[in-house]
């Protein structure tokens, strides 16, 4: 069963189209990443898949109604990217406040606790930290027992163990039968929850794949040379020219490197480098030098890759 959909869903801010005829499928029980650097749209399809903003053209469609009407609506769970609690408020009279909108709300304990929150019942909002507070905005999205929820980076800003333990509240919600549709930066992260992952840029969806399929993908390094004439290499995916240089992509740079040696060609400026995510489904995907290339060379060239020793953001 379908819960959540976009079909060619556009949206434009003035002259900025943030989200570019998207389609997505989210099924019953799934739990997506969306993953993507700055700037990529998935705020802005998360808020369409809510109701919070409208589509410029195309559709979306909450358990087959429109988002904006309520009685789809009061079955999600949201967490925006930011979020405002009231400062002098406590953390119990919070979850209070907002599982009084709900029928059967998760009793005040169970959530706390499930969230790695039950100290804190007693703590004003405004005396929280950062992760705290972060985390108390997530648990906050599962306090009505939604069929849904909707993430937008919920651990932004957590530490290790903060993190840990948001992830365990959205796996547990998970094992229940919810579905989960959340946001990242980061692959590690959809890695740890995720098995589908929808990678957007630039407004498009580059990818919809598994994890390890994707994590393939990022995996490539990108070997820049100057040479008069390249010879047919082994393993080479993409081969682009930008100002006199060319760039490859490849899963082994190594072997490439050797290869070229081997190959007697005459070359110099060699360098390598991690791909962007982005960079890297660009390349991929639409074949393009032009997004091959020039993009990741103006980024400095420390994006995610496949031995990134933490987790790593997607634009370097
Ligand atoms: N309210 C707005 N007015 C104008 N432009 C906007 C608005 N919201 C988003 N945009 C633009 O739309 C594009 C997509 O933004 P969006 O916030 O959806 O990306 P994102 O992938 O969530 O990025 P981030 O990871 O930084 O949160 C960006 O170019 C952004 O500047």
């Amino acid at each position: 069963m379908i819960v959540a959909r976009a079909i060619q869903a556009t949206r434009r801010y003035g002259e900025v189209t943030a989200l570019d005829q998207v389609d997505l499928d989210l099924h019953a029980g799934e739990l997506v990443g969306l993953l993507g650097p700055n700037g990529a749209g998935k705020s802005t399809l998360l808020n369409l898949l809510v109701g919070l903003r409208r589509v410029s053209a195309g559709r979306v469609e909450l358990f087959g109604g429109d988002p904006r009407d309520p009685a789809y609506r009061r079955q999600i769970g949201m967490t925006p990217q930011e979020t405002g609690l009231p400062p002098t408020l406590r953390v119990g009279e919070v979850v209070d406040f907002v599982a009084a909108h709900y029928p059967d709300a998760v009793p005040r304990a169970e959530l706390l606790g499930r969230f790695g929150l039950d100290d804190l019942v007693r703590r004003q909002t405004g005396g929280l930290s950062g992760g705290q507070r972060r985390r108390l905005a997530v648990a906050l999205a599962f306090v009505g027992r939604p069929r849904l929820v909707f993430l937008d980076e919920p651990t932004t800003g957590l530490d290790v163990t903060a993190r840990r333990e948001l992830w365990d509240g959205i796996r547990h919600f998970h094992a229940e039968g919810g579905t989960v549709l959340l946001s990242s930066h980061y692959l590690e992260e959809i890695e740890a929850l995720a098995q589908r992952v929808v990678v957007l840029g630039q407004g498009r969806v580059l990818a919809d794949d598994t994890v390890g399929a994707v994590r393939d993908l990022v995996g490539l390094r990108r070997v820049s040379l100057v040479v008069p004439e390249l010879p047919a290499l082994p393993g080479v995916r993409n081969v682009s020219q930008v100002d006199g240089v060319t760039h490859l992509l490849t899963s082994d740079s190594d072997q490439l490197v050797r290869d070229l040696v081997g190959s007697g060609v005459t070359f110099s400026d060699l360098e390598i480098r991690a791909t962007s995510l982005e960079d890297a489904f660009l390349a991929i995907t639409t074949g393009s030098p032009a997004a091959g290339a020039g993009a990741g060379a103006s980024r400095g060239g420390a994006g995610a890759s496949a031995d990134a020793p933490a987790a790593q953001p997607v634009e370097a």
